[in-house]
């Protein structure tokens, strides 16, 4: 039975982890970390990773990226594999996990629902069909509580759709101050925050006198956390290093 680290174990989503972990018996929290080193199950939490000294298998971290080198820190350190599904990473906490990925096997997925993980697919069949004559434009919607803009999924289903475009897409956030037609090559981003809104993304693309528009919904955090804890026993299994996602771990199943 993989032993579990749950990073951000006092948040909504380590919260939906926990309530799943104790409904299965495969599968064990044998520790937390958070800010708030406050234990609110039946295992303890540490504001630090390094505080922790037991045994475990693997960690999953819904926390913030702001822990990530510190986090990486320690799994590189105790040889733990990972598996990251916080979002709102700068381009140097990337550049950390890719190299932490170098050593020990590291997962990282901006969302662990199977339906965006499907409709990635989708994404990448229809940009290197419809090409340049159709313009991309990515709309994401979640609760008030959310700390980073774009989501995480937004700028993945934007990579998804640029590796299959014939040119290099420019990601464009704000258009407020533009004062000109919209150039060919960019995928524009954009961000509603708003009550207790889960997740959507809403993928458009715009062509003359058409409009395709592939649309997910996540209607509760449980499909967030099945995914968490499948990529957990996933990960906990692999004895190479590297940098796994969804894909790895659906084609495993
Ligand atoms: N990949 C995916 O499928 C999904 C990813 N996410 C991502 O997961 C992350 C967490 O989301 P969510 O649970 O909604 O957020 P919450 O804010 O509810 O939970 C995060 C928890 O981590 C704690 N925390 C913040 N900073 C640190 C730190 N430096 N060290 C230790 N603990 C820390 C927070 O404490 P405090 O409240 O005191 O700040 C909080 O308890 C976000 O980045 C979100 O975008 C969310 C859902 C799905
Ligand atoms: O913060 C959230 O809530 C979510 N974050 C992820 C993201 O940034 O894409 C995934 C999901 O949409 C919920």
């Amino acid at each position: 039975m993989p032993k579990i680290v749950l990073s951000g174990c006092n948040g909504r989503m380590g919260r939906a982890i926990t309530d799943i972990c104790a409904a299965k018996s495969d599968m064990q929290i044998v520790a937390g970390f958070d800010l708030n080193a406050v234990s609110l199950s039946d295992y303890p939490v540490f504001s630090h990773p390094a505080e922790f000294t037991g045994d475990c298998d693997v960690i999953i971290d819904f926390s913030n990226a702001a822990l990530t080198e510190e986090l990486l820190a320690f799994c590189l350190s105790r040889h733990v594999p990972v598996v990251i599904c916080t979002t709102g990473h700068s381009p140097e906490q990337l550049a950390q996990i890719q190299a932490a990925s170098e050593q020990i096997p590291v997962f990282r997925s901006g969302n662990m629902s199977i339906g965006i993980n499907l409709l990635m697919d989708l994404l990448r069949k229809c940009a290197s069909v419809l090409g340049e004559d159709y313009n991309v434009e990515i709309v994401e919607a979640h609760h008030n509580q959310k700390l980073d803009a774009p989501s995480g999924t937004a700028l993945m289903l934007a990579d998804a759709v640029s590796e299959a475009l014939p040119y290099d897409a420019e990601y464009v956030y704000d258009r407020h101050e533009r004062r000109e037609k919209r150039p060919a090559h960019e995928i524009g981003i954009h961000s509603i925050r708003g009550g207790t809104i889960v997740g959507e993304h809403s993928v458009m693309f715009c062509g003359r006198d058409e409009v395709i528009e592939i649309k997910h919904s996540a209607l509760s955090r449980e499909v967030f956390a099945v995914g968490a804890v499948n990529a957990a026993a996933f990960l906990a299994k692999q004895t190479t290093p590297g940098l796994y996602n969804m894909s790895h771990v659906i084609a495993a199943q």
